[in-house]
């Protein structure tokens, strides 16, 4: 089994605005997160956001022991919570007590306590792709399977913006309970490809994106950095960014994508954003 786990330091932005690009995509992008047959893991300094691809082909794989090493517990929920979307084939989650069936796009949460996590692809020859991104807990709360009808669906942009996008809210407060987590996938309509403007940052939380169904030859430029200072990341298929909390997170594709956002931090308050005017960006 293919596995890899990092590290990833905060960084401050007087630092990433001297940063060359490859620096930028050493720091703030992943680029592999999906190899067959196994789970590879990025442990992020911002709010301890734990960001993992699990892909599973004829054997389950099991965040075991080296998770557990990272997070400095018995057991990788020791003391966390955990989401999940899949964005393969149908795949199977099994805990301590449970088996879940995930399909495609479909969500899971996993509370605090849950001690053993086993993933399969019901298909090898269509493997499912489990996106779960985990972050500190201070409760313990049940698990919720949250299939993509059960999310909030929101209808936002405009095609004359070329901005026109659904955005699906999966582990939300008016969804399902977590301590910190919020998780969900934002899909832009064919000819729309600007995501997440006007573009915003919000410094009580941090955010995760990962794009996928992004073409072959296509790629989106993320823009990241302070409001004033902002540099471009290029993104390919289901490669992941990290936001810092003083960053804003939006981007232009050269065709439409999906991605998934997380977020971890002070709040859970979907709306807590600070907007910033069109006039300000640089
Ligand atoms: O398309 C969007 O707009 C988003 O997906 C916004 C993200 O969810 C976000 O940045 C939430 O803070
Ligand atoms: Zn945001």
């Amino acid at each position: 089994m293919q596995s890899s786990i990092t590290v990833r330091h905060a960084v401050h932005y007087t630092q990433s605005e001297t940063m060359t690009g490859s620096a930028l995509r050493e720091n703030f992008l992943i680029e592999e997160l999906f190899s067959a047959g196994g789970a590879n893991a990025v442990y992020t300094h911002y709010d301890r956001l734990l960001l993992i691809g699990v892909m599973p082909d004829r054997a389950a794989i099991s965040l075991g022991e080296d998770m557990a090493r990272v997070v400095g517990g018995e057991f990788l929920l020791e003391r966390r919570e955990l989401g999940l979307i899949n964005i393969g084939g149908p795949g199977i989650v099994r805990t301590d007590d449970a088996v879940f069936e995930i399909g495609f796009q479909d969500a899971l949460y996993l509370g605090m306590g849950t001690r053993s996590i086993s993933f399969e692809s019901a298909d090898p020859s269509a493997p499912a792709k489990f996106y779960i991104n985990s972050a500190p807990a201070h409760a313990a709360f049940p698990a919720r399977q949250i299939r993509k009808a059960e999310a909030i669906e929101l209808n936002l942009g405009d095609g004359q913006t070329s901005n026109k996008r659904t955005l699906y809210q999966y582990i939300h407060p008016d969804v399902v309970e977590s301590c910190q987590l919020l998780m969900g996938m934002t899909r832009l309509e064919p000819g729309s490809v600007w995501n997440t403007m006007p573009a915003h940052t919000h410094d009580r939380r941090m955010e995760a994106y990962l794009y996928f169904e992004v073409p072959k030859d296509a790629f989106v430029v993320h823009l990241m950095g302070r409001p004033e200072a902002t540099g471009h990341l290029i993104v390919r298929d289901e490669q992941a960014v990290i936001s810092p909390p003083w960053s804003v997170h939006c981007g232009a594709g050269t065709s439409a994508y999906a991605f998934i956002w997380s977020m971890a931090g002070d709040n859970k308050s979907f709306k807590d954003m600070d907007f910033v005017p069109m006039g300000d960006i640089r």
